[in-house]
């Protein structure tokens, strides 16, 4: 008897489940947005929304983890006094997800950054030299993650860059030349009301540059080491910067390589829709690489409808990661 009791609570549990939760669920659509400039230890501190200055540090109860320009809604005390701290209750969509795992042999990936929509690889063309391996990862990166990349030549005082415009030029990707007393004009124009994340090896001149674009930013990365607690260790994650004219610089602490190991063959070709349109002729399955059978890529170039530079440098961005 008591069996058949049980029986029927069994039965009657998955629809007392099944109730709609959405009534359960506040709505925080009348929340403030802000974005996360800065993370450190469970910390974060954010911008609020066409305020301009208020910082805010929000404490995360929302579930999912939080990178620097994440767009947020904060409760609770959003004022930024001293001592204050909001709560992050929700984490808006992300329009991207830039990543990267330590080394390819690392497979764990790192989400550096969100909701940025260009990429600065930022290279200095001698001190140290380019390396053109790390160049290719990043744009792989940038690719995967639907992100634009611009290419960031700094120290042309030092040498030319016209090696490296050859290299790239075929892959469409912007080139800027920067070096100390260079006109920001062209550097300014590609940055305005943008989200351009910076990345690049030690030591290419990155802080220099975000410091001439941001003429305060030292004081930007100086308050984020003060709450932080950690003096000038500031370059231990990305910090978003917003740039007077209108847009964002999220700088990132200077790397020595750039893993791609989370990156999927195929991932890419979408970020090249001249070769993707060709590729639908492919046998199935093909990937496209040097040598494959039958690829639609070597006939586009066979008969004049693809450059053999365009289908070269393509192929090498997938010799990237593959
Ligand atoms: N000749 C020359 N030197 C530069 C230029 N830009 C920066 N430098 C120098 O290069 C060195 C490194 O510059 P930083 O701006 O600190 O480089 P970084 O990329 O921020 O380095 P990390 O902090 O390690 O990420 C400094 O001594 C700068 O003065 C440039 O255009 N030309
Ligand atoms: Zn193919």
């Amino acid at each position: 008897m008591s069996i058949h009791e049980d029986d029927h609570t069994g039965f009657d549990r998955p629809r007392k489940r099944s109730r709609p939760r959405t009534k359960e669920r506040p709505d925080y659509s009348g929340l403030p947005v802000a974005r996360v400039v800065s993370v450190d230890r469970g910390r974060y501190r954010c911008l609020l929304d066409g305020s301009g200055v208020t910082a805010v540090r929000g404490r995360l109860i929302a579930r999912k983890g939080i990178v620097v320009g994440d767009r947020v809604r904060l409760d609770g005390d959003t004022s930024g006094d001293g001592g204050t701290l909001a709560r992050i209750v929700e984490v808006l969509e992300r329009t991207t997800m830039l990543r990267r795992s330590a080394d390819d042999a690392d497979t764990f990936e790192r989400p550096i950054v969100a909701n940025a929509d260009q990429l600065f690889i930022v290279t200095a063309l001698a001190d140290p030299p380019p390396r053109m391996g790390m160049i290719d990862r990043i744009l792989v990166a940038a690719y995967d993650a639907g992100i634009s990349p611009v290419l960031c030549l700094t120290k042309a005082d030092l040498a030319s860059p016209d090696e490296l415009r050859e290299a790239y030029e075929p892959l469409g990707v912007p080139i800027l030349v920067t070096e100390p007393e260079a006109d920001l004009t062209e550097v300014v124009e590609s940055l305005t009301d943008r989200v351009t994340v910076f990345v690049g090896h030690s030591g290419v001149g990155k802080s220099t540059l975000v410091n001439r674009l941001i003429p305060d930013a030292h004081r930007a990365t100086a308050e984020v080491s003060e709450l932080t607690g950690k003096g000038r260790h500031t370059s231990t994650s990305a910090v978003a910067m917003e740039l007077p004219g209108g847009g964002w610089i999220i700088d990132t602490p200077g790397v020595r390589s750039f893993g791609i190991s989370h990156v999927r063959t195929g991932s890419i070709l979408g970020a090249f829709p001249d070769l993707a349109e060709y590729a639908e002729d492919c046998p199935r399955g093909c990937h496209h690489e040097t040598g494959a059978i039958e690829c639609a890529l070597d006939d586009a170039v066979a008969d004049g409808r693809l450059a053999p530079e365009r289908l070269a440098s393509f192929r090498r961005m997938e010799r990237a990661f593959s």
